[in-house]
């Protein structure tokens, strides 16, 4: 172990580049998101400013950045939604994949499907969870 590995290690949301690079990300993701008949109609009466604050927000939150979030918390504004596991699964495979394709590094990946993995409970509907 060195000195290194012991210091508090940044963020990933600083080692891909911070607020620049969640907007450059953002784009990919929202084209993803919205060309999926399955999911685009869960934004169809949110305005576009806040479909790009929900994926901006969502981004910064999975890898870790700063948390100037005041908004609802998770479960508040998700369960309303009644979104099943197939659709959660679905935005977490889009978010990845946009990942990928701006060359965030592996391990980048897996800390943001750990995170996808812990918030899970709180997107999606109580009564769309198996075994619930
Ligand atoms: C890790 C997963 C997710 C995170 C961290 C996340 C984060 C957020 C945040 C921070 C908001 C803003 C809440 C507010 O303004 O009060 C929001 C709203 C919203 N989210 Fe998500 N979200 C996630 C997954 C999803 C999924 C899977 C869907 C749909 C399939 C979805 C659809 C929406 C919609 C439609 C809104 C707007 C709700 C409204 O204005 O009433 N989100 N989300």
């Amino acid at each position: 172990m060195t000195v290194t590995e012991e210091t508090a290690p940044a963020s990933n949301y600083d080692r891909i580049g911070g607020a620049s690079s969640v907007k450059a990300a953002v784009e990919l993701f929202y084209d993803k998101v919205l060309a999926d008949p399955e999911l685009a109609g869960y934004f169809a009466t949110v305005d576009m400013a806040g479909q790009r604050r929900h994926l901006a927000l969502m981004l910064t939150v999975v890898l870790g950045g700063p948390n100037e979030y005041t908004g609802r918390g998770l479960a508040e504004a998700h369960q309303p939604l009644g979104i099943p596991v197939a659709h959660y699964a679905k935005v977490g495979e889009y978010l990845i994949a946009t990942l990928a394709e701006l060359g965030v590094p592996a391990d980048v990946q897996d800390d943001v499907r750990a995170v996808l993995a812990q918030v899970q409970d709180q997107v999606v509907a109580a009564g769309e969870r198996p075994g619930v």
